[in-house]
């Protein structure tokens, strides 16, 4: 299984790696637009008329996006399962509207996810929402996994509110594996401002499941697919 910090294995000249570049380089386009799309919509005071004249706008845009559809259980072809990467993730995915999104990079022995939540992530007024905190260390623990060699699906996720995430400030995320036993990875994970890297703001503690490989033919028929 490729960890999701590894190259693709397609070499830049191949025709379909360039094509792969190409959709992949529309698609977060795309997904930066729609977060500012996100962010004004969030912040608007515009009139009625106006709010009701944007949502025909953009009404008419999405009828343009629907042609083929996936299923939740299809994998996008832009995507790289297992272990690789996923556009529309929404914590990494450079095509996702709800995505920061957060840029993952090795780190001392794990891994560290850069980004800045907005006002679209709000929980209490002027920090992110407590639940936005716990997607970021799931996910990265989760990458923390996978780096290790050892991927996994969350089983527990614990959280510890220690300080409000601020919101529109650069965000340090890191998470590393600290033992596993069997089947079980165990991580830790934590969330401080890029100023501030040593207040911890976020704590978490998560426990990962490698699924049994039965289990996991049955979770992603794709798996069986691809052999
Ligand atoms: C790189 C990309 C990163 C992405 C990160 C995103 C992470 C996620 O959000 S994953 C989504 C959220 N998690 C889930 O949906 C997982 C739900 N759980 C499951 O589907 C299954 O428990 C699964 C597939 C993980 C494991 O199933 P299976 O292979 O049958 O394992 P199973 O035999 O039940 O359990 C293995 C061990 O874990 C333990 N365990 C399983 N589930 C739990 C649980 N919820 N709590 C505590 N222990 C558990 C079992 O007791 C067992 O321990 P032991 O061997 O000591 O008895």
């Amino acid at each position: 299984m490729n960890s999701p910090l590894s190259a693709s294995s397609r070499t830049p000249q191949d025709p379909a790696a360039e094509n792969l570049k190409h959709q992949r380089e529309a698609i977060a386009a795309l997904g930066h637009e729609l977060r500012l799309l996100v962010d004004a919509t969030v912040r608007t005071e515009a009139s009625p008329e106006t709010t009701q004249r944007l949502a025909d706008g953009v009404r008419a845009l999405t009828g343009q996006l629907i042609g083929r559809r996936r299923s939740p259980a299809d994998i996008p072809e832009v995507d790289e399962f297992p272990g690789g990467v996923r556009m529309y993730s929404p914590v990494t995915g450079p095509g996702s509207p709800m995505a920061p999104p957060m840029r993952v990079a090795p780190y001392e022995g794990g891994v560290v996810g850069r980004c800045l939540l907005g006002i679209a992530h709000e929980g209490p007024p002027g920090y992110g929402h407590g639940g936005i905190s716990a997607m970021l260390l799931d996910e990265l623990m989760g990458w923390a996994c996978a780096a290790a060699g050892r991927p996994g699906m969350t089983i527990s996720l614990q959280t510890r509110y220690r300080g409000p995430v601020p919101l529109e400030t650069p965000l340090r995320v890191r998470a590393h594996v600290t033992a596993t036993d069997d089947r079980k990875i165990y991580t830790k994970g934590s969330i401080a401002t890029e100023e501030a890297p040593s207040t911890v703001l976020v704590e978490a503690d998560g426990i990962f499941v490698a699924p049994d490989p039965d289990v996991a033919r049955a979770l992603f028929p794709i798996l069986d697919n691809a052999q």
